[in-house]
């Protein structure tokens, strides 16, 4: 069990609460904030009901009012020392953990987060600790780690995905479903997710995201955030001690939530989109504080239930006084209902938020006098989540624990049968020497076989992944026989040339220019091919801004779905390329795909109606259909394939 550790940090007053007069009004004195209600007189001589100043006392406070670098101000740096080097410390044991910031908008959550380039916030500062922490482990210890990054923005109550470049880019409006996986809870589908190899890596994807990130500029922030974001880092460390496998997952979410904001009816009426963001902003972090309210009564209402308990076994027994009034009786408390379903940004959150995680919330508050409203149900909103009770736990690969449970068996038959050799035993004919040994060397056949497969699933996993931009994972949850390749690049699938070859190779379609052709070409190609009918340079493909064009060259032998090209090509995903006479691809695109599977799960019409069909050409195998339409608007061949005439598939 473990509380949510609530921080405080302030901000410096700025010049437009200076403008409107703003005092500053917030005090820090250790872990203990006071805020003054200066519309409170402090000489009233009947007094007001009101008090002039409300304490509050957190795990930590920052208080940043002063200036940047002065003794005064409490520096990023100091943040991450206590905050960070906790995250790190549940991520390097196996545990969850999460950071949230949350805060009126203006007052720092960003800032804290993300920070600025010369002086970075939580979020880059923890993925530095945990590659610098990754290389001292590599250098002194046999551990190895994967780390995988996904970066999404909740807007408007839909789910964004910030890392898939080219179709942010295009400012595409889509969405991600939210699903839940009976034992990993609730996710996002097809988010992209980026194996990442060290710190420069991690910081690139974190600049690429924060650039997508939704802003605008409302009456009170100029550069306001107003989508919550969450990056989730999957960290995942295994070993092998003395043959016995170690892998723990830990996985970090890091939240940077909007503002909560009060609507300006002057602004609003000019920006009629601001007004539905803010309200539906408002509306998740309504829902966000009914589940910390809930889950704090919850945690309240179990600890009075354990004493209850307690203190009627004590009464039972005869020691005392103590009876559980029948109102209260712990058979009679009913729990109460989490609305995490409430929201998209609390169903995500679900775990981190009285569930298997180590929590961190971080309220920023402004200290001046005119956001005293807000720092008030801000610090009151913190104050509940520090009740929260979180139940962490160590998280280990599955396959793992069931080899070391294997192993403790196989410790346990050979006590039992060195005990029955020693003659020292009234064991049952079961229990024999010869029955135990055969269930030995079973249960050793199915401990051996089953830390073989998870070295090479780890060892396979971790050197392609060394090699290039692939995230590689089991087929399915329900079945270990299959691996799925993935890459976020467009790129060629293809088979080695060499028939005794046994190797499946990708070949990345970089943006800009890919060079095709035989290895005694003028200029060095890129993908270099042999075989029968490819040419020195045979062809060029160029992925311009995620759409990838095949451009043959004159007397090159290429074909698109069974389509000879003279001319260039746009590719798209699924298409079945061959090259030559005999090299054969399969050409996908990740995030056309992404694309038409968000279309297909909606229901909505997988491809536009073929404006004109330019041919059709049938045969007695086959009927191929050619149109010109293409996911975005742009031309491209599209063939729909029928079956035979004897029914099977071609
Ligand atoms: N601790 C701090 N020290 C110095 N400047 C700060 C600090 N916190 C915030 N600021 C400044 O205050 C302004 C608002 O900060 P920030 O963008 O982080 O707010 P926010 O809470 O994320 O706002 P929103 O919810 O609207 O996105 C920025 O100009 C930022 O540089």
């Amino acid at each position: 069990m473990s509380n949510v550790k609530v921080a405080v940090r302030v901000r410096p007053i700025n010049k437009r609460e200076l403008d409107q007069n703003g005092k500053s009004i917030v005090d820090t004195n250790g872990d203990a904030i006071s805020v003054t209600n200066i519309k409170v007189d402090s000489n009233a001589e009947y007094g007001d009901s009101r008090e002039r100043i409300k304490t509050f006392t957190f795990d930590y406070c920052y208080d940043s009012t002063g200036e940047p670098h002065s003794p005064q101000y409490a520096p990023q740096q100091l943040v991450f020392q206590d905050l960070g080097t906790e995250v790190l410390q549940a991520a390097f044991e196996g545990y969850n953990a999460c950071v949230l910031a949350y805060g009126q908008t203006s007052t720092g959550k960003t800032y804290t987060m993300t920070g600025i380039r010369e002086d970075p916030g939580l979020i880059p500062r923890i993925c530095e600790g945990l590659f610098s922490h990754v290389d001292d482990f590599e250098a002194s210890d046999r551990t190895t780690f994967r780390v995988n990054i996904s970066y999404l923005e909740i807007y408007n109550e839909r789910v964004r995905d910030l890392l898939r470049p080219s179709l942010s880019q295009r400012n595409e409006k889509y969405t991600l479903k939210v699903r839940e996986h009976p034992k990993e809870g609730p996710y996002v589908q097809d988010l992209s997710s980026h194996f990442v190899k060290d710190n420069e890596q991690i910081q690139t994807l974190l600049d690429k995201g924060n650039e997508s990130r939704t802003t605008a500029s409302t009456y009170m922030h100029d550069h306001s955030s107003r989508s919550h974001a969450i990056v989730t880092i999957n960290f995942i460390q295994a070993k092998l001690d003395d043959d016995l496998p170690h892998e723990i997952v830990s996985k970090i979410h890091l939240v940077d939530l909007a503002g909560s904001e009060r609507a300006d009816p002057n602004w609003s009426l000019n920006y009629k989109g601001r007004l539905k963001e803010g309200s539906n902003i408002n509306k998740s972090l309504v829902t966000l504080g009914n589940v910390i309210k809930t889950l704090a009564e919850k945690s309240i209402l179990s600890w009075s239930t354990d004493s209850l308990g307690s203190t009627q076994s004590f009464a039972s027994s005869g020691g005392g006084e103590g009876r559980a009034s029948p109102f209260c009786s712990p058979k009679r408390m009913r729990l109460p209902y989490i609305p995490y379903r409430d929201s998209v940004l609390t169903w995500l959150l679900k775990d981190s938020l009285g569930g298997n995680s180590k929590t961190i919330m971080i309220a920023t508050i402004s200290p001046a006098s005119i956001c005293y409203n807000e720092t008030i149900s801000t610090l009151r909103y913190a104050q509940r989540a520090k009740n929260i009770v979180n139940k962490p736990k160590i998280n280990e690969d599955a396959s793992v624990t069931l080899i070391r449970e294997l192993r403790s068996e196989i410790d346990r038959l050979k006590n039992m049968l060195s005990t029955s050799q020693m003659g020292e035993s009234m064991l049952p004919i079961q229990d024999s020497g010869q029955a135990l040994e055969q269930q030995l060397q079973l249960q050793e056949d199915r401990a051996n076989k089953l830390t073989q497969t998870w070295m090479d699933k780890w060892m396979e996993a971790h050197e392609i992944i060394k090699e290039s931009d692939l995230s590689i994972r089991g087929l399915n949850k329900a079945s270990s026989m299959g691996v799925l390749i993935d890459s976020q690049m467009p790129h060629l699938i293809g088979m080695d040339s060499d028939i005794l070859s046994t190797g499946v190779i990708i070949y990345h379609l970089k943006e800009g220019k890919t060079l095709v052709g035989k290895e005694d070409a003028k200029r060095e190609q890129d993908i270099v091919l042999n075989g029968p009918g490819i040419q020195r340079e045979h062809c060029l493909i160029k992925n311009v801004d995620g759409s990838v064009t095949l451009y043959p060259n004159r007397g090159s032998h290429c074909t698109v779905n069974g389509l000879d090209c003279k001319a260039p090509v746009l590719l798209k995903q699924g298409d079945s390329v061959i090259l030559g006479k005999s090299q054969m691809f399969r050409f996908n695109n990740p995030a056309e795909a992404a694309v038409l599977r968000e279309r297909r799960a909606s229901q909505e019409c997988l491809l536009d109606e073929p404006t004109s069909p330019s041919f059709m050409e049938t045969d007695q195998h086959r009927t191929v259909t050619a149109s010109r339409t293409h996911w975005d608007g742009v031309p491209y061949h599209e063939f729909s394939w029928s079956k035979n005439t004897t029914g099977a598939p071609i």
